[in-house]
């Protein structure tokens, strides 16, 4: 075995041949190709693929199994996102926010109850970019966010998953927003049954400039009776005894409250708030009772989108955990063919001249 291996070393070595040799060998092949593809094709060429993966034509086609990048390889390979400021497009300007949107992973979180649930969670993270570098160590927001990832999420948590970007990113400001769906039970008005409903909540954590900010969204889904509406039809069957229906419509409200000091705001708590400030909240289980109690409970508590929004606002002010908020309502109309809105702030926090186009047609919910 030896012998064989030191003939074929010593006679590699004696016949090596001249770059002229190879390249007309490469043109035997090439012409054999042309002449005779399928006596080309029955040649066994791997070995000189894989001497010669970089050889115009001539890239190794079968994925490498076995192939492990050792220290020295990762060291060759092109790292462009680390590159000198020369490489930067466009302006060289600060960046407030680079990183991923939307990767998904399952997340535990605590419910007030103290229970553990464990939701998938779409997660958005970012990190400021300095003017003078070119990018982003990208895979690290996954990375960082992965070591965390076996604890129960709370807004402790993602200030500590804060720190590990600013760290590992070697970034000043970092942001993370979670989104999911928080399933509740919720008992019907009258028949005592019980069914589950999801809300779409998310947890956003900011630091900037050594600053925290920590704000929760939730979108409250209710019917709303059209006061006028109401008062119409009371009008037509007085006055001519004539049958009507007040026109109602599924209808969201989106709140955004930031936190203020140590006080807890848990998801049950603003749900709670939501419902005593708009009763009428859309019903999971209904059996005959159930709708004739939701009829009741809309006609006695008719709301236009003002008022949708305003007595958001009046359980906001009076919550002790919540400081700046912004309130969305958005009424899917049944009587227009567009829909009826209202937004209304408080605070820096969510103070804007100019919405995202697409922020009202964010608050359609699908069935
Ligand atoms: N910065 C940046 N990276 C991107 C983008 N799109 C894809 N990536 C890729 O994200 C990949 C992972 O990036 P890194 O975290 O720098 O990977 P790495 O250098 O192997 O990881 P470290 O060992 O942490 O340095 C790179 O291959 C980038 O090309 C982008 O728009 N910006």
């Amino acid at each position: 075995m030896n012998m064989i291996t030191t003939k074929i070393a010593s006679e590699t070595e004696v016949s090596k041949p001249t770059t002229d040799e190879a390249q007309a060998a490469l043109e035997t092949l090439r012409r054999l190709a042309e002449a005779d593809p399928s006596s080309a094709a029955a040649l066994d060429l791997s070995a000189l693929m894989a001497l010669q993966p970089r050889a115009q034509g001539m890239l190794n086609r079968d994925y490498p199994e076995d192939f492990t990048p050792d220290a020295q390889y990762k060291a060759t390979m092109p790292d462009l996102q680390n590159g000198p400021e020369s490489l930067i497009k466009g302006a060289h300007a600060e960046i407030q926010h680079v990183g991923i949107s939307n990767f998904r992973l399952p997340l535990k979180f605590r419910t007030r109850d103290g229970e553990v649930l464990t939701l998938e969670t779409s997660v958005t993270g970012s990190v400021s970019l300095e003017a003078t570098k070119k990018g982003i160590n990208m895979s690290r927001i996954m990375r960082s966010f992965y070591a965390h990832a076996e604890d129960c999420f709370d807004f402790e948590k993602i200030d500590a998953v804060l720190d590990s970007y600013i760290t590992d990113l070697e970034s000043f400001d970092a942001r993370i927003q979670l989104r999911f769906r928080y399933p509740m039970l919720k008992t019907s008005l009258r028949s005592g049954l019980s069914g589950y409903q999801y809300y779409d909540v998310s947890f956003e954590m900011l630091k900037q400039d050594g600053v925290s900010t920590r704000v929760i969204h939730l979108d409250y889904v209710y019917s709303s009776t059209c006061p006028c509406s109401l008062e119409l039809s009371e009008h037509a069957r007085r006055e001519r005894a004539q049958i009507a229906t007040p026109h109602s419509q599924r209808s969201v409200a989106r709140i955004s409250a930031a936190l203020e000091g140590d006080a807890p705001l848990w998801i049950e708590d603003l749900v709670e708030m939501c419902a005593t400030a708009i009763p009428t909240e859309t019903q999971v289980m209904v059996k005959r009772e159930d709708e004739q109690a939701f009829a009741e409970l809309n006609g006695a508590n008719p709301i236009f989108v003002e008022d949708a929004v305003r007595l958001l606002c009046e359980a906001l002010e009076g919550a002790q955990a919540a400081g700046d908020f912004r309130v969305i309502a958005s009424h899917q109309e049944s009587l227009h063919s567009h829909d009826a809105i209202s937004i209304l702030t408080r605070g820096e926090t969510f103070a804007q001249s100019s919405y995202d186009p697409r922020l009202l047609e964010s608050l359609i919910h699908r069935g």
